[in-house]
C-alpha cells in the first residue's frame, strides 16, 4: 500500500515528504540536544561556574527557534504532499470512469463511487500527510537515540529493550486473533447501514402501507448486533493493547531497577542512568505510538482497497487503432449475451437495421428488448457474434465516435439541478442559445419553456423536480436535437400522460426520426404501425418481424398483444 500510494506522487510530492520527514527527526534531535545543553548547564551551575551563561541561554533561545522553523517546513511538506496524493488519486480515478462501460453504472455503484472520491480519497491524505511523517520520523529517531544509548552503555541498553520483544509477539498475535472479529464487526456495520438506507428510502411506503414495526424490529435487532460485535471487539483490542503497554512499561522499569543497581556498584555515573531514563522516553516512542499506528492503519485499509477495486475495474475494451463510423446501417450477427451466467440469455440474434430506417422492438416485458439498445450502445459487450454499425464491429471503433453518433431518449430522462437551458444543452456544449431555442421549439417545449417566469433560466429541482413526466421526455428529446447524432435510440414511455402531452410527444418523435436510424422499445404498439420494421422478441429471441399488417396476418405472438392492447384500451374506455 506504501509503495503504490508513494508511486502516485510526484518527485517534487515525495520530496516534499522526505523533507517533512527529515524536518520532524531533527526537530526530535533539537529536542533531545536541548534537553543535553540544559543538562550540562545544570552541571556547570553546580561545579559553581556561572560565567557562560549567557551562551546557554543563547543556545537554547537557537534550538527553540530552530524548532519552530523545523516545525513549520515540516508542516508545509506534509500537506503538501497529503494534497498532491489526493488530487493525483482523484485524477487517476476520473480517468478511469471515463473509461467505464456505461453499464458499470448501477446506482449501488454511484454510492460507492461518491463514498470513494470523498472519503476514502481524503483518508489517503491523513495517512500519508498525517501519519505517515510522524511515523517514519518516530521510528528513524528512535533508531539514532536507541543506536547513541547502547553506545554510552550496552548493558543498560538491553536493559532497555528486554521486554520489547515479546510485547511486540503480543502485540501481532492480538491483532491476528482479533481480526475475526474485526471482519464481523465490520459486516454487522455494513448490515445495519444498508438496513437504514433501505428504511429511509422507504419510509413513503412504510407510512402508507405498514404500521407493523417488523422493519423497526430488524433495525433494533442489527444495531443490537453491531452493539455487541463492537463491544465484543473493543474488549479484545483493549486487552491485547493493554498487555502490550504492560510489557513496555515492564522494560522502562528494568531500566530504572537495572541503572539504579549500575549506580550503586558505580558502574554508570548518575548522568549517564538520568540521560538514560530522560531519553529512553524518545526510544519507546514509536512503540507507545504502535497501536494509534495500527488502528489509522485499518481505518484506511478499506479506503485503500476500495479505490484500488475502482481503479482495476475492467473498462470498455479498446481497439488499438479505432475506426471511425462510416455509416449508419446496424447488424446482428449471430449475436449471443447474457448479464449473468444461467440467467437471461439473447440468443443468436440476427437483425438488420438499415439506415434512416425505422425499427420498432416489441415483446413482453423482460425479453430482451432493452438489452439490445445496451449492446448496440456498448454498455455491454456480447460474448458471441457481432455488432456493427456501418459495417464495422463496435469493438472495432472509437467507443467516442460511437457515442457522439447516438442520442437516446430513455423514459428515465435523467435531468440536473440546473437551469432548463443547462440542462438541454447537455445534448451539445458548445450550443449557442438559439441553437437551443430551436431545438427545444422541434421537441414541442419551447412554448411551456417561455410560459415560466425565468423562462430558460428556471432551475430545476432535483432530477426534474417540478415537471411532468411527459415535460422530462420534451426536454430529453430537445437535447437529441440538438446532439443532431444519426442514430436515436428511443424508450417509449410507459407511464400514462395526458392526450395533450401523448400528441405533443408523439409529434416530437416524428420531428426527431426524420433521416435518422431509429429503433424504438415499443410499449404501445399503436405508436409504432408505421414502423419500416417490427421485431418481436419473446424470452431473449426473435420470434417474428415484418410490418404492422404482415405480422397481424401472421397472427402469432405481435397479434396476441395487439389484441390484448386492444382490449386493455377499451376497458379503459367503458371504465371511464
Ligand atoms: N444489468 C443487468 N444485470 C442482470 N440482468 C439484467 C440486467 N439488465 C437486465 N437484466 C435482465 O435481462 C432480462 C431482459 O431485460 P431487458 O431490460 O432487456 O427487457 P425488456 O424487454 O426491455 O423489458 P421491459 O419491457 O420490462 O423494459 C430481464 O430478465 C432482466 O431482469
Amino acid at each position: 500500500m506504501i509503495s503504490n500510494i508513494i508511486g502516485y506522487m510526484t518527485r517534487k510530492g515525495k520530496g516534499m515528504l522526505g523533507l517533512a520527514i527529515l524536518c520532524f527527526i531533527l526537530k526530535s534531535l533539537a529536542q533531545a540536544g536541548m534537553i543535553l545543553v540544559i543538562f550540562d548547564m545544570l552541571n556547570t551551575i553546580i561545579a559553581g561556574q556561572t560565567d557562560h551563561l549567557g551562551t546557554y541561554w543563547l543556545i537554547l533561545i537557537g534550538i527553540v527557534l530552530i524548532k519552530g522553523a523545523l516545525d513549520a517546513i515540516a508542516d508545509i511538506g506534509k500537506h503538501f504532499a497529503g494534497f498532491e496524493i489526493v488530487a493525483k488519486i482523484r485524477e487517476k480515478i476520473t480517468k478511469r470512469l471515463k473509461q467505464f462501460s456505461l453499464g458499470f453504472y448501477t446506482n449501488e455503484r454511484l454510492g460507492e463511487i461518491s463514498t470513494i472520491i470523498h472519503k476514502d480519497v481524503d483518508n489517503m491524505e491523513s495517512i500519508a500527510a498525517h501519519m505517515w511523517s510522524r511515523m517514519f520520523s518516530d521510528i528513524i529517531t528512535a533508531l539514532i537515540i536507541g543506536g547513541w544509548l547502547f553506545a554510552i552503555n550496552w548493558k543498560l541498553g538491553l536493559a532497555m529493550v528486554s521486554f520489547i520483544p515479546i510485547g511486540l509477539l503480543v502485540f501481532v498475535f492480538g491483532i491476528k486473533s482479533s481480526s475475526q472479529l474485526e471482519k464481523e464487526s465490520q459486516n454487522r456495520l455494513a448490515d445495519m447501514v444498508s438496513l437504514f438506507v433501505e428504511y429511509t428510502k422507504g419510509i413513503p411506503l412504510l407510512k402508507a402501507f405498514s404500521k407493523s414495526p417488523t422493519f423497526e424490529n430488524k433495525l433494533k435487532d442489527s444495531t443490537i448486533k453491531f452493539g455487541e460485535s463492537s463491544k465484543k471487539l473493543s474488549k479484545s483490542v483493549a486487552g491485547y493493547i493493554g498487555r502490550y503497554m504492560l510489557f513496555l512499561d515492564i522494560c522502562f522499569g528494568i531500566l530504572a531497577v537495572v541503572g539504579a543497581y549500575m549506580v550503586f556498584h558505580q558502574d554508570i555515573t548518575v548522568s549517564t542512568f538520568i540521560i538514560f531514563i530522560v531519553f529512553s522516553k524518545e526510544f519507546y516512542k514509536p512503540f507507545y505510538h504502535a497501536e494509534s499506528y495500527w488502528l489509522k492503519y485499518i481505518q484506511v485499509k478499506d479506503s485503500y482497497g476500495r479505490i484500488m477495486t475502482l481503479l482495476k475495474a475492467p473498462v470498455v475494451d479498446t481497439c488499438r487503432n479505432p475506426e471511425r463510423i462510416k455509416g449508419f446501417h446496424i447488424q446482428f450477427d449471430h449475436v449471443h449475451f447474457n448479464y449473468e451466467q444461467d440467467a437471461f440469455r439473447l440468443v443468436n440474434v440476427n437483425l438488420d437495421i438499415e439506415e434512416k430506417s425505422m425499427v420498432a422492438l416489441v415483446g413482453p416485458s423482460g425479453s430482451g428488448k432493452t438489452t439490445i439498445t445496451n449492446l448496440i450502445l456498448r454498455f455491454w459487450d456480447p460474448q458471441k457474434g457481432h455488432i456493427r454499425v456501418g459495417g464495422i464491429d463496435t469493438r472495432k471503433l472509437d467507443y467516442d465516435d460511437l457515442l457522439a453518433h447516438i442520442s437516446i431518449v430513455m423514459q428515465n430522462v435523467i435531468l440536473f439541478s440546473d437551469t432548463i437551458y443547462e440542462n438541454i444543452k447537455v445534448g451539445r456544449r458548445d450550443a449557442t442559445m438559439e441553437d437551443v431555442i430551436h431545438a427545444a421549439k422541434k421537441a414541442m417545449i419551447h412554448d411551456f419553456i417561455v410560459s415560466l417566469p425565468q423562462g430558460y433560466d428556471t432551475p430545476l429541482g432535483e432530477n426534474g423536480l417540478g415537471l411532468s413526466g411527459g415535460q422530462k421526455q420534451r426536454l430529453s428529446i430537445a437535447r437529441a436535437f440538438l446532439k443532431d447524432a444519426s442514430i436515436v435510440i428511443l424508450d417509449e414511455m410507459t407511464s400514462n400522460v395526458d392526450p395533450i402531452n401523448e400528441r405533443k410527444i408523439q409529434k416530437a418523435i416524428s420531428n426527431l426520426s426524420l433521416n435518422r436510424t431509429v429503433i424504438v422499445i415499443a410499449h404501445h404498439l399503436k405508436t409504432i404501425r408505421c414502423a419500416d420494421k417490427i421485431v418481436v422478441f419473446n424470452e431473449g429471441q426473435i420470434v417474428e418481424r415484418g410490418n404492422h399488417k404482415e405480422l397481424l396476418e401472421a397472427n402469432g405472438l405481435y397479434k396476441n398483444l395487439w389484441d390484448t392492447q386492444k382490449k386493455a384500451e377499451n376497458w379503459n374506455l367503458r371504465g371511464a
